[in-house]
């Protein structure tokens, strides 16, 4: 592709106008990595939480690169014999040139962004759609799941270079529908700048990426660019209403002009007004419009109440009746590892796994499990390492208080000491029980259950490994779960 053509629209505004030998430039690829660039390549230089890309511009034009995009803190004049492009803001160029280099994408995507409940959410509306008879898939934390794939992913919002890429993949493979989790790390970093969105939605704020961003506004305000600088104006803008950060929510997409739908008990697009809790299902009564349905959600918890009415609003306004839409909700699944139910002992005791690894998504399952357990809750968590310190008392707290046992073990300690972090944990619990090692924890657990108790092993969800240094070793608990019901529940 020339760069005149690469740089056509929206990103000529941030490089300004080529000059005409320049705008011929024929154009391989691009990367943010030096380490792949190939001969041809637009190099873009990102200034990093690790490392500055800058650093790195020597390197990339001696693996050929033929142009260079930087910051304007790089001096343009610096000593390389390649061109170098210069922007305020190199990760929405690299956005922008990402999706206009692959240039196709499933033609109608949604975004949804909040700190829990985006894989839920994604998941649902891929699967309303799919009932719906549309070709959907949906990219996230659980990887890229269509029709024709489930490829395991590694980041929630992948960068914009592999983004751009599989979705050009996804529409050449005839999805036309497609589903997207917004990390606030994703919008912070411009990964989904390039996105042309239909809808967006949003869930809920708490606590999460603290040692990421240095307050709860940055956090939020990092949320917001989704309606601020990615939605077109006038799109649909979903919005949770019963948050604590629903109305700065509602109050940012209106000034930006979307057409805000809340939903939720005090929401108006989709109004919750009753729900009836048993054992593995709720039956909700909802009302759009002047009508009333009566909807039985296959799922257990409150939350998934909120991630299905987020769902439905999202599929609805993008083109799903409503009829279909309240159908489709009688048929979801829940996103692997999010209060999923794994096994039930034979004396009734039922066993979650759950990938709450923050304050408030703990503190939901475990309120969530409460109304449908007339034994005990067993709790089994940890939290990971180096993440954010400051969550590790408060989920100590929160087990302690919601949970009637509490087990405290490991969940990726990383580079960190093990111990130090379950210490931080235990400093804030009175009754909690500390076993290291997740499978003894897990054995434990299951040992102890009796008719009526319900257990959650929370924080790793669908992961399938255990990251101990710069190892990840095999670990599922899945699999534990069910290899200690074997032994101690025959
Ligand atoms: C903190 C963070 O978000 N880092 C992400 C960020 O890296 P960075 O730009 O800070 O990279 P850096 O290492 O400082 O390097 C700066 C630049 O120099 C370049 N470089 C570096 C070395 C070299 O030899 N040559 C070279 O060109 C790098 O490619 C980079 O462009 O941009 C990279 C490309 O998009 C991401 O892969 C990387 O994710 C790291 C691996 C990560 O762990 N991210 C997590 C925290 C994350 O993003 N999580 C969210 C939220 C999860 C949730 O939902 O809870 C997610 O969306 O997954
Ligand atoms: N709407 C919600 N409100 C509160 N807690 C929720 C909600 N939805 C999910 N949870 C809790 O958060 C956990 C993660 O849910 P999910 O994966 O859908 O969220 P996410 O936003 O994608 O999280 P992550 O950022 O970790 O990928 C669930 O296992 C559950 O414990
Ligand atoms: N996307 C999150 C997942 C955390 C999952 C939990 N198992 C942990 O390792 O803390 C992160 O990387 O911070
Ligand atoms: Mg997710």
């Amino acid at each position: 592709m020339k760069l005149r053509e690469l740089t056509d629209g929206a990103l000529q505004e941030l490089i300004g106008p080529l000059d005409s030998g320049l705008a011929e430039l024929e154009i391989s690829g691009l990367t943010a990595d030096s380490r792949k660039v190939q001969p041809g390549m637009m190099f873009v230089a990102l200034s990093g939480v690790k490392a500055d890309g800058a650093q790195f511009i020597a390197d990339a034009v001696a693996r050929g690169a033929a142009v260079v995009v930087a910051s304007s803190s790089v001096d343009a004049n610096m000593n390389v014999n390649v061109p170098v492009l210069v922007t305020d803001q190199p990760r929405r160029a690299l956005a922008l040139a990402a999706a206009r280099f692959y240039n196709a994408q499933p033609q109608t995507m949604i975004a949804v962004t909040g700190t829990a409940g985006k894989t839920s959410v994604a998941s649902f509306v891929r699967q309303i759609w799919a009932f719906a008879g549309l070709d959907s898939a949906q990219i996230g934390t659980t990887g890229v799941i269509s029709a024709k794939r489930n490829d395991y992913g590694s980041l929630t919002t992948p960068d914009p270079v592999e983004l751009h890429k599989m979705l050009a993949e996804l529409a050449g493979e005839g999805v036309t529908h497609a589903a997207m989790e917004a990390s606030s790390h994703g919008l912070d970093q411009s990964r989904l700048d390039g996105v042309v969105l239909s809808a967006a939605g949003f869930t809920n704020l708490g606590r999460d990426h603290m040692d990421y961003h240095p307050t709860i506004e940055h956090y939020m305000a990092a949320k917001m660019r989704l309606f601020e600088v990615l939605l077109p104006k006038g799109a649909p803008a979903v919005i949770f209403a019963d948050d604590e950060w629903s109305a700065e929510a509602a109050r940012v997409a209106t000034k930006a002009g979307h057409d805000v739908r809340t939903v939720g008990r005090a929401g108006s697009f989709l109004t919750l007004k009753r729900v009836e809790h048993f054992r593995h299902k709720q039956t909700a009564e909802i009302h759009h419009g002047g009508a009333i349905y009566e909807v039985d959600l296959p799922l257990a918890g409150d939350f998934q109440i909120a991630n299905a009415l987020v769902a439905a609003g999202l599929a609805i306004s993008t083109g799903v009746s409503v009829e279909t839409t309240m159908k489709a909700l009688e048929r979801l699944q829940g996103a692997s590892g999010r209060l999923e139910l794994v096994a039930q002992a034979k004396g009734g005791a039922l066993a979650y796994v759950d990938y709450a690894h923050k304050p408030d998504a703990l503190e939901n399952v475990l309120k969530a499990v409460r109304p449908f357990t007339s034994g005990r809750i067993i709790a089994v968590f940890g939290c990971g390492g180096d993440r954010d310190k400051g969550k590790r008392p408060i989920m100590g707290e929160i087990a302690n208080r919601l949970a009637d046992i509490a087990i405290v073990t490991d969940d990726n300690p990383r580079s960190e000491v093990a111990a130090t972090i379950r210490a931080e944990v235990m400093a804030a619990t009175s009754r909690g029980i500390e076993i290291a090692d997740r499978k003894q924890a897990i054995r434990a657990a299951v040992a102890m259950l009796a008719t009526g108790d319900t257990l959650i092993v929370a924080g790793k969800g669908h992961e399938q490994g255990q990251i101990v240094g710069g190892i990840t070793l095999p670990f599922s608990d899945h699999a534990e779960i069910l290899n200690a019901m074997e032994e101690f529940h025959p």
